[in-house]
């Protein structure tokens, strides 16, 4: 059945004149210290722009790349569409259960055991206890980190860590999901398994944001690339294409 061009897909997300700042405090030597406190002098901050009038519009369904070079904006800008950071000006709207891999274990309580936290980080990704109790044995044997389970995270290797988030935040059955440099940690059997499993998200419909420098990967899987540069959008176009930009070659 031909489709009709006017109805359009709907927007998973839509990011509106979005600016985002940092302020850093400057750090002085005890002397300096004196010396302006003794003049009366306010406490010195820069701020720092990291994402200035951000406008997006993603719709249900694409698998957009975001890239761009270090410090582009690339992780701030997931991290506020995520709701991790609150944007200092503009607006998010996104629509559905997101399920954000940001920063890996950042859900996770170092004194907690695997199995506690796959509960506690299920649970802040928006899943009932009955949803993770239904998905628990899944979550684990995905891992592969079965013999761990009940040991506190604070002992596991980074590579341990992204595994039982990866696989937490795949099985809460997201309609957008965020991923940032994934790929970094885990080990190339496992980053197969989690490239696998992106491929199915994405054939099931599902929105997603991907964060990498494996550059060749991400145009390969996505069907949109994003170009930060110094936070703002340069480019918006089929990834090849930003990758070649990227590279100098377009
Ligand atoms: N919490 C923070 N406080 C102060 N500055 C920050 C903070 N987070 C990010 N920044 C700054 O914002 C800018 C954008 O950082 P961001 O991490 O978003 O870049 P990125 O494109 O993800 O970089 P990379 O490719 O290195 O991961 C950088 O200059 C960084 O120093």
């Amino acid at each position: 059945m031909a489709t009709d061009p006017s109805i359009e897909t709907p927007e998973a997300i839509v990011v509106d004149g979005l600016v985002k700042r940092f302020r850093f405090r400057h750090v002085h030597s005890l002397k300096e210290t004196v010396a302006r406190w003794v003049r009366r002098a306010t406490v010195e901050t820069d701020e720092f722009t990291a994402l200035k009038d951000v406008n997006l519009t993603i719709r249900q369904g694409e698998t957009v790349a975001l890239l761009g070079f270090n410090g582009s904006g690339k992780s701030t800008l997931l991290k506020c569409i995520s709701g991790v950071l609150t944007p200092d000006e503009g607006q998010i709207g996104v629509r559905g259960r997101i399920a954000g891999l940001i920063e890996v274990g950042a859900g996770f309580h170092p004194d907690l055991t695997g199995r506690e936290n796959v509960y506690l980080n299920g649970a802040i990704l928006g899943m009932s206890e009955a949803e993770i109790e239904a998905r628990f044995e899944q979550i684990v044997a995905f891992s592969e980190i079965e013999e761990f389970i009940d040991q506190e995270v604070k002992f596991y290797s980074s590579g341990m860590f992204l595994r039982l988030a990866f696989s937490v935040a795949v099985h809460t059955d997201p309609d957008v999901f965020l991923v940032d440099e994934i790929l970094a940690v885990g080990d190339e059997p496992f980053q197969r398994k989690c490239l696998d499993r992106i491929r199915e998200l994405r054939a099931s419909g599902k929105t997603l944001v991907i964060v990498s420098h494996d550059l060749n990967m991400v145009a390969d899987l996505c069907d949109r690339g994003i170009l930060l540069e110094h936070g703002v959008v340069v480019m918006d176009d089929e990834p090849h294409a930003v990758v070649r930009r990227m590279r100098g070659e377009g």
